[in-house]
């Protein structure tokens, strides 16, 4: 996967009028904010390496999964991924909520490329590592988050995906289903590749030999885990909570 010199900018209009301005004279002048969520980033990571993201809340963690899974286009800069993307995030988000476990294992599936036959052949697998019961037969819109996020990552799990991104997803599992997802994530470092976003650095710790430190929508690191998760934690403790990195560009 080769990320190179990406940047993600969102618009803002302080008023609807400057939206409708935009459009009949947007040619001369620019009526809205810009808020760069995401700024010259740029990386590689190899088949088979397992890398964690970090940063505060709001640095661009998600912005950038969302950019990899081809869920939001990069505004600058382009991405080149080898291989099928198996993203637990985008996944639970695409859910028809109206149907089953079981029917959007079927779904979620024919997104991830599966066949029918091919879903039904894992199906007992993915019914296990979800562990969800009865529930496994009644609708999604019955779910916690936390039986959601399970659903999603069994399905991810099992759909031969060759980068497995999850984001999240385990914050909100409980710790029998986290140990699970841990014995399975590291099965599936040996074959694929696993980028995983998380605010549980212990986490982090355990699962990945690389981590990527977002801050302020920028690279600040890019190294071996302990030292960037080290790094991490003093600038937690010593740098303030600053508002001021959420400001727009006018
Ligand atoms: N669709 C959107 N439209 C406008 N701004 C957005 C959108 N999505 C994200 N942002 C902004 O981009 C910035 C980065 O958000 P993102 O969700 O990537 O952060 P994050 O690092 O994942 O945060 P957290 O740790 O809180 O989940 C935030 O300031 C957010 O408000």
């Amino acid at each position: 996967m080769d990320c190179r010199d990406v940047g993600k900018a969102y618009q803002f209009y302080r008023r609807p009028i400057d939206q409708v301005k935009q459009v009949l004279f947007g040619g001369r002048k620019r009526y809205y904010d810009e808020y760069w969520a995401l700024r010259d980033i740029s990386f590689t990571i190899g088949k088979g390496a397992a890398v964690g993201i970090v940063g505060r809340n709001g640095s661009g963690k998600s912005t950038l999964l969302q950019i990899l899974c081809g869920i939001t286009a990069p505004t600058v800069g382009s991405i080149v991924v080898n291989g099928r993307i198996a993203p637990v995030l985008a996944l639970g988000a695409a859910f028809d909520y109206e149907l089953t476990g079981r029917e959007n294992c079927y779904l979620s599936g024919a997104i991830l490329g599966l066949k029918r036959a091919e879903v039904t052949q894992r199906l007992s697998a993915i019914q296990e590592l979800c562990g969800l019961g009865d529930f496994f037969e009644q609708p999604v819109k019955l779910y916690s988050s936390g039986m959601g996020a399970r659903l999603a990552f069994a399905i991810c799990a099992h759909a031969d995906g060759d980068v497995l991104i999850v984001d999240e997803a385990l914050a909100v599992g409980d710790d029998a289903f986290r140990e699970r997802c841990r014995r399975l994530i590291r099965g599936f470092r040996e074959r694929g590749t696993i980028l995983f976003v998380s605010h549980d650095l212990d986490q982090v710790m355990d699962l990945c030999e690389r981590t990527i430190w977002i801050d302020r929508g920028r690279v600040r690191a890019d190294s071996d885990t302990p030292g960037v998760i080290t790094d991490y934690c003093k600038a937690l403790a010593e740098e303030p909570d600053d508002p001021n990195r959420f400001a727009f560009m006018t």
